[in-house]
């Protein structure tokens, strides 16, 4: 059985060093005399299982077992964008992760959003509890954490507050989401309880000690299930395509499987169907100290086993997209190949809905990723597509945001705003885009962006209401009989509006009001309680006849309405409104004889 080297992405809340950790890890060497170090990938570095034996060799007794592994290799690209966007079948691409967590902040937002994408594709990980420079007092160097962690090197004040943080910050929160973890010299079973590894991205403290938990987790974790035999023809997934001059279209990739051959054929699988083309070349990035001429990066190679990142150069690859999974076989293989990565490229495919909104993202990954945490909260979703925003997606958005206004929006993970695109975006201004490049922060913009809409709709429809008052016929001012009848009210509670149907105490249908004025003789479209003033009523009425002076009319409120106003629009009422309300659904409760009228 032939091993592979486990994939390992990097995790974690922005600016809690995932960067300056894999720039750090990516210079571990065992020291300058003696051969070794990281071997440079396309998109990825390998750490052979020597270098991470020799660095860490005075803690290797902690593992209680011999490392089989051939190495580790660490995907470049840190971020769970990343981590969603390597993607095989049934999961994720990385084997294993590293969750970096500062030490002195604490847990995140981001932080809780990879634990939650590690928990769904269960992948094992251990936290790399970092900036334990910061933490006061502490003395940190270059050197495994475990030889540093002492109180011969250590301030017992900053060992207490080490102590302090590791738990309030970083196990405390653990054990909140359902971890066992502890400081790793303290976790007796790996499988069980999460191993929180201090470490320092500045000084380089803890890097021997991380590097070597995660491969003694790696080990434990995939050797048994036989996760890591290389077998068989390559299996991939696309990093990025990209232009490289003098070689054309290219693809970067990682292959997680088996064995990729120069003049093999492969065979890829995109949303719109299978493409297959001959590999030209495979690329490997050339060590920096063969690399005499800048623009000649890479170097051939005849043949790649599984862990690798690799540059693949074949011509036809304009139709490839990021994410796009692949296999590498002889030609008789081809029919199979197209059918396994068809079959991955529907289960990466997303169930859309009939209406709903629209998705973008750079790579099937992030889409997927993008689509679920949407889903999660019930958002419907018409179209999902890896890609730009172009022209087409904002006039779709636009012709759906008149179903609904809702459905105007654009969802764009990664994505830009193709220039048409932006023209057609200046015509249609009810469609809202939201960017992002972190997935938490696109459904936050998006879930307040629909409170605002939900606001804004909301209002519209309350103004549209019928507003219910009670008002007084007031004696000596029945100015005009009929057609129109025209006299003098009282509103005693409410708002009465133009167009307000109104009847009497009896139920009967009085008319509309059809005009207001004000005291100088203006019209007005609406009045408040307290207020006397003139209205013209239409209607088949005569004054002094159907209504008389002293009488009561009530403003006619739809059923319909009255059960809106009561439900939805309660605290939108003024006080003397509601009392309106409440004594007009007692005369219709009355007049109707329904104890339910208006609930
Ligand atoms: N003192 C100290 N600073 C650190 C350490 N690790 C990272 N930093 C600093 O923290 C800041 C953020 O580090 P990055 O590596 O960019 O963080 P990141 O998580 O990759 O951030 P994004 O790439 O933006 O998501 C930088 O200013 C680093 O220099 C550390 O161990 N100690």
């Amino acid at each position: 059985m032939s091993l592979r080297c486990p994939i390992v992405c990097v995790l974690g809340h922005v600016d809690h060093g995932k960067t300056t950790l894999l720039d750090k890890i990516r210079k571990t060497r065992v020291s300058q005399r003696e051969a070794g170090g990281i071997t440079q990938h396309i998109g990825a570095s390998e750490i052979p299982i020597d270098v991470i034996k020799k660095v860490a060799k005075d803690l290797l007794g902690m593992l209680k077992a011999d490392l089989k592994i051939p190495g580790l290799l660490v995907i470049d690209t840190p971020g769970h964008e990343a981590f969603t966007s390597l993607r095989k079948r049934g999961g994720a691409l990385a084997d294993i992760a590293i969750l970096v967590v500062d030490i002195n902040e604490g847990f995140k937002p981001q932080t809780i959003e990879s634990i939650n994408i590690l928990k769904q594709n269960k992948t094992p990980f251990v936290v790399a509890a970092n900036k334990l420079d910061l933490v006061p007092g502490w003395n940190s160097k270059d050197v495994p954490f475990v030889l540093n962690f002492n109180e011969k090197v250590q301030h017992p004040n900053a060992l207490t507050e080490f102590e302090i943080r590791l738990y309030n910050n970083i196990i405390k929160p653990l054990n909140e989401l359902g971890f066992d973890a502890d400081l790793f010299t303290r976790v007796e079973d790996l499988t069980r309880t999460v191993c929180v590894i201090p470490v320092s991205a500045k000084t380089g403290e803890g890097i021997p000690d991380l590097l070597l938990m995660i491969a003694g987790l790696a080990q434990k974790y995939l050797e048994d299930n036989l996760k890591l035999d290389v077998k068989g023809p390559a299996k991939g997934t696309v990093l990025e395509v990209k232009e490289e001059r003098g070689l054309g279209k290219t693809i970067d990739a990682i292959i997680y499987d088996g064995i990729a051959r120069r003049g093999d054929y492969i065979v890829l699988g995109n949303p719109d169907g299978v493409v297959v083309s001959r590999v030209k070349a495979l690329l490997k990035p050339k060590p920096l100290d063969e690399m005499r001429d800048p623009r000649d990066k890479f170097k051939p190679v005849n043949m790649v086993t599984a862990a690798a990142g690799v540059k693949i150069s074949a011509p036809d690859l304009d139709r490839v997209i990021a994410g796009s999974p692949f296999r590498i076989v002889p030609k008789d293989k081809i029919e199979e190949a197209k059918k396994e990565v068809m079959a991955e490229v529907e289960e990466l495919s997303i169930e859309t809905d009939e209406e709903g909104i629209i998705i973008k993202g750079d790579t099937m990954g992030s889409l997927e990723a993008l689509a679920k945490e949407l889903k999660k909260r019930g958002v419907k979703i018409r179209k999902a597509e890896v890609g730009d925003i172009s022209k087409k997606d904002i006039i779709e958005a636009h012709t759906y945001s008149k179903i609904n206004p809702l459905y105007g929006v654009i969802l764009a993970f990664n994505s830009k705003i193709l220039p048409d695109a932006k023209e057609e975006l200046e015509r249609y201004s009810n469609v809202k885009i939201i960017q992002g490049n972190v997935i938490y922060k696109i459904v936050e913009d998006y879930e307040e962006w629909i409170k605002k809409m939900e606001e804004a709709l909301k209002s519209d429809e309350f103004e549209k209401i019928t507003r219910p008052a009670v008002i007084k016929v007031l004696p000596n001012c029945i100015f005009r009989k009929s057609k129109p009848a025209i006299c003098g009210i009282e509103v005693l509670c409410g708002t009465l509006r133009v167009k307000s149907p109104l009847i009497n105490e009896k139920g009967k249908k009085i008319g509309f009001v059809r005009e207001i004025k004000n005291k100088e003789q203006e019209n007005i479209k609406e009045a408040t309680a307290g207020m006397q003033v003139p209205i013209s009523i239409e209607g088949n009425i005569i004054l002094g006849r159907h209504v008389k002076e002293n009488d009561i009319l009530y403003v006619d409120v739809p059923e319909e309405e009255v059960r809106k106003m009561v439900h939805e629009y309660k605290d939108r009422l003024r006080e003397d409104e509601e009392e309106a309300l409440k004594m007009f659904i007692q005369l219709k409760r009355k007049l109707e004889n329904n104890m339910f009228w208006g609930i």
